[in-house]
């Protein structure tokens, strides 16, 4: 192989392991691929038109960007020291709060596009 494309693989590979050590070791983000796979199937299940999936897609996605961001600084944080810092808080707190926004983003997307078929289907 090039020394380009093995470049390209093993960055590849190392994001993998990334997103992979973060599902492993962190409980929120197998709560949200829990949660994801629970939407999507729901999705599939109502027939959704494509810019519905679209939605759904951004809405995951960004769950789970921020949550690998939020662990990224997280451990960050926690590399540089251990010791309580209001510094150290304050990364931490605003992290987390980048996650709660996504998820906020992610219910209202899903209550829009799933909340009418689900509500036909359980109450018409
Ligand atoms: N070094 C520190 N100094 C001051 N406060 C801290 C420090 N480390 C953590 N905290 C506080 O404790 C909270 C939880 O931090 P922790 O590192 O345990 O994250 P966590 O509970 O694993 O978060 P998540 O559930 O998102 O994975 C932080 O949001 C912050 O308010």
């Amino acid at each position: 192989m090039s020394g380009w494309r093995s470049r390209e693989v093993r960055s590849f590979r190392n994001a993998v392991a990334g997103i992979w050590e973060t599902f492993r070791s962190e409980r929120h983000m197998r709560f949200h691929l829990v949660a994801a796979f629970i939407v999507i199937a729901i999705a599939a299940w109502c027939k959704l038109e494509r810019w519905e999936w679209l939605w759904l897609i951004a809405a995951i996605s960004s769950v789970w960007v921020a949550e690998l961001f939020n662990t990224a600084i997280e451990r960050t944080v926690d590399r540089h020291s251990l010791d309580v810092h209001p510094l150290a808080k304050a990364a931490k707190d605003t992290a987390a709060g980048a996650v709660l926004i996504a998820a906020l983003f992610a219910v209202t997307v899903g209550s829009i596009v799933l909340g009418p078929p689900l509500w036909k289907v359980c109450f018409q």
